[in-house]
């Protein structure tokens, strides 16, 4: 145990994100460990949104949306995300949710391959992008096939369409090879469609190099946007042009304050937009993302690599043989430890009783989410130690 305890101080001394867990504003006495869930809430958010409300919105009201730039923060705040998810900007915008985003993105790439009708859907996907793309295609005339991501380069075939695939695996952790299944999806003619809401903010993601077609994703987990926070898009740079997307709301309009009668699609990113934009959500983002200032995302992904390889390890001296991950071992994982028990949802419940919070996830997974920006390695230790007491 003290070998444990000297290891994780070690790293913490050592590590060099250490400084940035003073930019959220967490509690001595828990160890928080769903930030794949929610994220912390940055420090300098609340002073931020309240100048918005105040100021913004309170003395400047309607000239706000062009000295505040509120008209333009989904394209401004999405070149912002580009960084993390390698894009370049211009082609990230943020608004509505991820669910509306998959929407968007299916109704788009439907379109964009006409004489094909099969979606092919990531059989482990979040459940809300199952549903949608169900919907997105019954109004279409597609099919939808679930296969597993493991399986979609022997499932493709002539009819394909569009193929959609969760990048890491909300259950069990597990990081799929963008670039492998991106180049079978593309050998086949067809297009992919990636959630990143799980590897976003957790470790580098290279949408642009891989030449993904389509990318959604949550800012409310690692990117730490707050509750509700909007989504993002992302669309390959040569598809704008030809991008037509299901929901021509005005702020899509290339001329919306003409108020023409007729629809013309914006000629930018901005042609991913709808209606008007939740103001106060994305400058909540926005001030969030400060939080990412000076930050490199190669030292995010060590550190989340070395801080669950350390809980796994943790786990298994004090806990042996009570609890079994199904997160992979090898660095195919993103930044979350999920750990199959009897009674999981009790144990969970017993567990943020004690400080640690976590999640329960059907049917018998635990799991832990590290946010590299926050989370110490005394934490994982603190995590496995309650664990410990909790089912002895
Ligand atoms: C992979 C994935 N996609 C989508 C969502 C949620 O989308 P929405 O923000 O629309 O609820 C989540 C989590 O809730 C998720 O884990
Ligand atoms: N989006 C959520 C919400 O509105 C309430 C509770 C949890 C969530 C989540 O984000 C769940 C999460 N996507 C998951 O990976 O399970």
């Amino acid at each position: 145990m003290s070998d444990l305890r000297d290891w994780a101080e070690q790293a913490d001394l050592t590590d060099p994100l250490a400084w940035v867990r003073e930019r959220f504003d967490l509690d001595d006495g828990v160890v928080y460990l769903d930030g794949n869930s929610l994220g912390a809430l940055p420090r300098a958010v609340p002073a931020r949104v309240a100048e918005v409300i105040s100021h913004q919105w309170g003395r400047l009201r309607i000239r706000s949306w062009s000295e505040s730039g509120w008209w333009d923060a989904p394209q401004r705040i999405g070149d912002r995300i580009a960084p993390l998810v390698g894009a370049r900007p211009g082609h990230v915008v943020v608004g509505d949710s991820t669910s509306v985003n998959v929407f968007r993105a299916v109704v788009s790439a439907l379109r964009m391959t006409p004489g094909r009708t099969e979606v092919l859907v990531d059989a482990t996907t979040f459940p809300t992008d199952g549903y949608i793309t169900e919907s997105a295609a019954r109004m279409t005339g597609a099919r939808v096939r679930a296969v597993r991501p493991e399986d979609v380069p022997a499932e493709l075939g002539p009819d394909t369409a569009l193929v959609l695939l969760n990048h890491v695996d909300y259950r069990t952790g597990r990081l799929w090879d963008m670039g492998a299944l991106t180049g079978a999806v593309h050998s086949a003619g067809a297009r992919v469609l990636w959630d990143l809401s799980h590897s976003g903010g957790a470790l580098p993601v290279e949408l642009d190099r891989h030449r993904v077609d389509f990318a959604v994703g949550c800012t409310y987990k690692y990117l730490n946007g707050g509750p509700g926070a909007p989504a993002y898009l992302y669309v390959r740079p040569d598809l704008l042009p030809e991008l037509d997307q299901p929901l021509t709301g005005w702020c899509s309009h290339a001329d919306p304050f003409g108020m023409e009668p007729r629809y013309r699609p914006a000629p930018g990113i901005a042609r991913a937009r709808a209606g008007t934009p939740e103001i106060i959500s994305l400058l909540t983002l926005d001030a969030a993302l400060d939080a990412w200032d000076g930050v490199d995302i190669a030292q995010v992904r060590q550190k989340s690599l070395a801080l669950t390889e350390f809980f796994v390890r943790c786990v298994d001296e004090l806990v042996p043989g009570r609890v079994r991950s199904v997160t992979p071992a090898d660095e195919s994982r993103g930044s979350q430890v999920s750990l199959s028990c009897v009674d999981a949802e009790t144990v969970m419940k017993e567990l943020i009783a004690r400080g640690v919070v976590g999640d329960y996830r059907p049917p018998d997974i635990l799991r832990f989410g590290f946010t590299p920006l926050y989370t110490r390695h005394v934490d994982a230790l603190r995590a496995a130690e309650v664990l410990a007491e909790v089912l002895s």
